[in-house]
């Protein structure tokens, strides 16, 4: 897969406060790769070097394998980004903006901004002042500008943002349709870990300006850890019975039993068919699976007690 976003060890430091340090990202074309970090880890730090915004202290950024540089116009021809609150006219109308920005992009087909209001569901709001739309709506309108010239990578900081959840799910489309279909490289930052969860194919962890995990989507299945959890009637008795078949287990706070054994994991019904034989049939009997978001915690923790 070509890299077309790549980071080489940058570092970043605001009077001799290290926001980031030393972070390496290679990202191939057609990915969506999530940034993810607690308030303040330095995901919009490294989103503002990536793009040329601020300039690294140290380390390089490469957009399509040119050199990023506050200069160097080329890279932001084939750029699309969002940082932070989008930035628009609050004066003037959602059309005016997006001709504005048409204009500056020196794009001739006015089609577009029809085009890209429609993509975003905008074309209601065509007429209504930029500065009165509601945080969901100014944030469409920012996504609309980053898409107005068919850029082939979109750098987005928080693209969901006061979206409601109707909004996330057909941002969600949209981006999955630009990286999938076509070949759009994506990377994005998100507070919404599930969502980061369902799209991306690529996840980044950030902490105190360090980047300390990256999982591919397919691995991310096998980190997260799942348990059977099961009801009966007779739940006290019931483990007896599962601990004398080979399956560790325990009763957890709400009394139910709990088991992480892989074989029962993986074979439910096994689990089923020993409870029903030995008298105490299921009432309730399900695989839990750990969310990205306890799982995003407990990497943060480790990292924690690392540095005490
Ligand atoms: N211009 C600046 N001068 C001094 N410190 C800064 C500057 N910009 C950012 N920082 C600090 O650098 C650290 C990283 O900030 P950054 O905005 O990159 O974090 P973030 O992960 O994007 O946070 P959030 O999720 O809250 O947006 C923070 O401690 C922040 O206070």
């Amino acid at each position: 897969m070509r890299t077309v976003i790549k980071s080489n060890r940058i570092s970043k430091k605001y009077k001799g406060f290290q926001a980031v340090k030393d972070v390496s990202l290679s990202i191939g074309k057609g990915e969506i790769y999530g940034f993810i970090g607690l308030n303040g880890s330095g995901k919009t730090t490294t989103i503002r070097m990536l793009l040329g915004m601020i300039k690294p202290t140290e380390g390089t950024c490469y957009i399509k394998g040119e050199k990023v540089t506050s200069t160097n116009q080329r890279i932001w021809r084939s750029v699309g980004h969002i940082v932070e609150t989008p930035h628009c006219y609050p004066e003037l109308t959602v059309l005016e903006n997006l001709e504005i920005f048409r204009r500056i992009r020196l794009m001739s087909n006015p089609d577009i901004v029809s085009k890209v209001m429609e993509q975003l569901n905008l074309t209601r709001y065509a007429q209504k002042k930029a500065g009165n739309l509601s945080l969901g709506n100014a944030q469409r309108l920012g996504i609309a500008k980053a898409l107005l010239h068919s850029p082939e990578i979109l750098i987005l900081d928080e693209p969901m943002n006061g979206l409601d959840p109707s909004g996330i799910v057909e941002i969600r489309a949209l981006l999955q349709d630009l990286a999938f279909n076509r070949g759009v490289t994506i990377l994005m930052s998100s507070h919404l870990l599930s969502e980061v969860a369902k799209i991306a194919t690529k996840i980044g962890i950030i902490h105190n300006g360090r980047l300390i995990q990256e999982i591919e989507s397919i691995q991310l299945r096998d980190l997260l850890n799942q348990q059977l959890v099961i009801d009966t009637r007779h739940n006290k008795s019931a483990i007896s019975q599962l601990t004398t078949a080979g399956y560790a287990s325990k009763i957890n706070n709400d009394g139910l039993i709990e088991t992480t054994d892989g074989r029962a994991i993986r074979d439910p019904d096994e689990i089923s068919r020993l409870l029903v034989y030995t008298g105490f049939a299921p009432t309730k009997l399900i695989v839990k699976e750990e969310n990205l978001e306890s799982y995003f915690m407990k990497i943060i923790e480790r990292e924690g007690e690392k540095v005490q």
